[in-house]
């Protein structure tokens, strides 16, 4: 478990990190969702004491990171795998983490297996990694330890999308287990598909938290047709409040399931029909529409 307190950062007077409050539980992968610029990564070093907050304070398991006696043993870490030593191949890395974890030397082929990693690539330089296969060496000594948290900074960063659907599984498999993941993204997508908890960050301060099932409940369904015309009448005849993009799409304020009745009752086939996302989209593009006014401005 992960508890961050009214967690504040000034850098030069600017406030960067505004009073953030939030939990991330075990068993869940809670996803730290922002602009870039919003703050993700100084909270999340701030949770790993790299640097000192102005006031508040995180906790894993009840203590401070400064305070675990052996931390990669209770908390896997991954802010930026760009800042590995180059020079070292990637099983030197790990053997360092192990050594320094006090671990059986077993832990490191066991590693370089579980993150998919070849035993030639182990033995190259990290200098000549790719970015993902950095990402996989900096998940391998997150995971070296055996930790029960994982605090992990754009994990999905140049990964192909064989490697992001991998990593997605193993955040998922390891949340299955009781662990506690918190990963920060600035793309809503990634954040959605894996995440059970939601935590959006702008400008330094949370906007909105919950879990996803709470997000988006009561968000009601957007659907398509070939025939947009008959489906919103039969969606009205049924008593549905309906309202309509210019992209052609329904927002209707009841559930997927409700929706696709009334059209099977109606003889439409449907092109489309999903969750709404309950305004999350809209806060997030706003957010990030926001922070690029301000990058032109600068
Ligand atoms: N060491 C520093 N000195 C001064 N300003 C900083 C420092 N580190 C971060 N900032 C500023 O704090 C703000 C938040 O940055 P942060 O890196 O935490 O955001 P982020 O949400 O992780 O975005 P990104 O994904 O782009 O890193 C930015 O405006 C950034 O310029």
């Amino acid at each position: 478990m992960i508890r961050v307190e009214s967690l504040s950062k000034k850098y030069g007077g600017r406030t960067v990190v505004d009073d953030v409050t939030f939990t991330a539980r075990p068993g869940r992968v809670t996803g730290f969702l922002g602009p870039n610029g919003a703050g993700k990564s100084t909270s999340m070093r701030m949770m790993v004491g790299l640097t000192r907050p102005h006031a508040g304070q995180a906790t894993i398991h009840g203590r401070t990171f400064a305070d675990l006696p052996n931390p990669g043993r209770e908390v896997g870490v991954m802010l930026d795998a760009s800042a590995q030593h180059a020079g070292r191949t990637g099983r030197e890395i790990l053997t360092l983490a192990q050594q320094t974890m006090g671990l059986p030397a077993g832990r490191v082929p066991e590693m370089v297996h579980r993150v998919g990693l070849t035993e030639a690539e182990a033995e190259q330089r990290v200098g000549s990694y790719s970015l993902g296969m950095r990402q996989r060496l900096g998940v391998a000594v997150a995971l070296i330890g055996a930790p029960s948290v994982l605090i992990l900074d754009e994990p999905a960063n140049g990964l192909d999308p064989a490697g992001i659907r991998w990593m997605r599984d193993l955040l998922r498999g390891f949340a299955d287990d009781g662990g506690t993941v918190l990963l920060s993204s600035h793309l809503l997508h990634e954040v959605d598909v894996v995440a059970d908890d939601i935590v959006m960050i702008g400008r330094g301060r949370i906007v909105s938290e919950g879990s996803k099932a709470e997000l988006l409940k009561g968000a009601g369904a957007v659907v398509r047709s070939r025939d947009t015309d008959a489906l919103e009448r039969a969606l009205r005849d049924s008593g549905l409040v309906t309202s309509r993009s210019s992209d052609g799409a329904l927002h209707t304020d009841a559930e997927p399931t409700v929706v696709g009745l009334v059209a099977r009752e109606a003889g439409l086939a449907l092109t489309e029909l999903r969750t709404a996302d309950g305004g999350l989209e809209e806060m997030f593009l706003a957010l990030t529409a926001d922070t690029q006014r301000e990058g032109k401005a600068a």
